[in-house]
């Protein structure tokens, strides 16, 4: 596990664009093509925009980049909460990125079949090749759940890869995820977490005991790859140990 701190977010996201430049170029050069696992929820839509910039647009041959998702929430496209329509505004859009490289979650299912539906996908894309992304990126809730492991959900006990349908009580909704020994096999996993809200989460993951019921982003272990997380200073405050 490598852990970087930077001082500021805006440090955070540039490290972590160049990281992705880098695993991105190393992926297409080695195999043809770089495949993407995108996180969701707020943390992210910086990182994209900053790679849709003029700083980073022209650093990789976006023909070649595949782009999946981490997690989705159970809304239409168009909702103001799809995880798709974020990366499509701050992301696909702007760098014009043609819908064959785009593989969302079809929410028009219901969940089991959209979750069924979206495993079928990435096991068709990946057919002969190993089934790992290059990149899988990874947000941290407050709750320490990442993708949408939420904590006291049954995908936790998930043995083998896959895609899940993962019913919120408190909220009352549907989540579709990526389940962690799918996001384990990844060659690079990337944590994105800053600001002081999230600092008690980083605490509980990275520093308190093996409790994966409370702490579901404690599963996150790449086997075979490496697991970077990409923290500022306010959210790595309650951190013990920093090496
Ligand atoms: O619900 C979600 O939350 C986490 C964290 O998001 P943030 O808004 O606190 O940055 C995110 O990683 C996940 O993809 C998303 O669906």
């Amino acid at each position: 596990m490598k852990l970087n701190i930077f001082n500021t977010a805006d440090e955070v996201l540039t490290a972590l664009a160049d990281h992705f430049i880098k695993v991105g170029s190393e992926s297409i050069a080695a195999r043809g093509k770089f495949t993407v696992a995108l996180s969701g929820g707020s943390s992210p839509k910086k990182l994209y925009e900053l790679l849709a910039s003029t700083s980073y647009a022209d650093q990789l041959d976006w023909e070649k980049v595949y782009f999946f998702f981490g997690d989705e929430r159970n809304v239409p496209q168009d909702h103001k909460d799809s995880n798709y329509l974020m990366a499509k505004k701050a992301l696909f859009d702007p760098l014009m990125i043609s819908p064959v490289n785009v593989f969302a979650v079809d929410t028009t299912f219901e969940p089991a079949e959209a979750a069924a539906k979206y495993w079928e996908m990435i096991s068709a894309f990946f057919d002969e090749d190993e089934l790992s992304f290059d990149l899988v990126l990874l947000g941290l809730g407050d709750n320490s759940h990442t993708a949408s492991l939420f904590p006291h959900t049954p995908v936790l006990h998930d043995t083998t890869p896959g895609v899940k349908e993962v019913w919120l009580e408190d909220q009352q909704v549907w989540r579709i995820t990526l389940n962690a020994p799918l996001i384990n096999e990844a060659r690079y996993i990337a944590f994105l977490v800053y600001g002081e809200g999230k600092a008690i989460a980083v605490h509980h993951i990275l520093e308190d005991a093996e409790d994966i019921e409370e702490y579901p982003a404690q599963l996150i272990d790449s086997i075979a790859g490496e697991t970077a997380w990409f923290l500022d200073e306010a959210a790595a405050a309650d951190l013990e140990d920093r090496e």
